[in-house]
């Protein structure tokens, strides 16, 4: 089994992995932040700042069994619409997660990147996270992939707006475009689509997230909240993944 460097003795009974068959790219709609904070009469902040330190083991634990591309919906589209005290605290995060963070990712080769709109970012949020994209820009280990300020639908629409203009321009022509040629167009034209789909916290929605790349994913959900989600949780995760592929794998 692949250990993260620096890593701490493993807490956790993993399932029966298969090395060999483990999904390339996992997406994570890290949900339930507040409720988790609420349950305990604490400041829905409190829920997002414990939901912060969550991140950096679930990467490692990702790492440590060689996932490829781990997505982590961090803020969407929709998010400017909570409590302006909220966003700003958001908005922090990734200035507070860097410091705290960034050594044992780069011990451990990862990639930082991020899909999503930087128009709107507060130039200490852009700052943050520009600054780890450079410094890691060079690493060939798992690409972390945090999804801020992304909307699936806002992205398929600018996507096909950028058709219409290389269309206008006699760049692409009607009989070109395949399934192939659409995903160029998306934000996330370089990376493979997501195998599979974690949503916590219990609710059953995609919340307009990777719409046009999660069209073949498997989907898992479970009831905890995200800053309860252990490496133990996403390991049963990727068994019942492995699982699911032993039962539909082929024809
Ligand atoms: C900007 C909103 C936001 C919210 C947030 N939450 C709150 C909601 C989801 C649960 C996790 C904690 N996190 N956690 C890490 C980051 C982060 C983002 C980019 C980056 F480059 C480094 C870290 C983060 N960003």
């Amino acid at each position: 089994m692949w250990l993260s460097k620096k890593s701490k003795p493993r807490t956790w009974e993993a399932p029966e992995i298969e090395l060999d068959k483990v999904p390339a790219h996992v997406a994570i709609i890290m949900d339930g932040n507040g409720r988790w904070a609420k349950q305990r009469g604490l400041p829905r902040v409190a829920g997002h700042h414990s939901g912060m330190k969550n991140v950096k083991k679930i990467t490692m634990a990702a790492n440590d069994i060689g996932v490829k591309v781990l997505t982590m919906y961090a803020f969407s589209t929709e998010n400017w619409k909570r409590p302006k005290d909220e966003v700003e605290f958001l908005m922090k995060l990734p200035q507070e997660f860097f410091p705290l963070e960034i050594e044992e990712l780069i011990q451990n080769n990862v990639r930082i990147r991020m899909t999503g709109w930087k128009e709107g970012l507060p130039d200490y949020t852009l700052k943050a996270i520009e600054g780890a994209i450079e410094r890691t820009k060079d690493n060939t280990g798992l690409i972390l992939n945090f999804a801020l300020n992304y909307g699936g639908r806002k992205e398929i629409i600018a996507g096909v707006q950028d058709m219409l203009q290389d269309a206008h321009n006699g760049i692409l022509k009607p009989d070109e475009l395949d399934e192939a040629k659409f995903s160029s167009y998306m934000l996330t034209s370089d990376l493979p689509d997501p195998d599979l789909l974690i949503r916590t916290s219990g609710e059953l929605r995609l919340s307009n997230f990777l719409l046009w790349q999660l069209a073949y994913s498997e989907l898992w959900f479970t009831d905890a909240y995200w800053p309860d989600f252990t490496e133990d949780l996403f390991m049963q995760a990727i068994a019942e993944f492995q699982r699911r592929a032993r039962r539909y794998g082929g024809v």
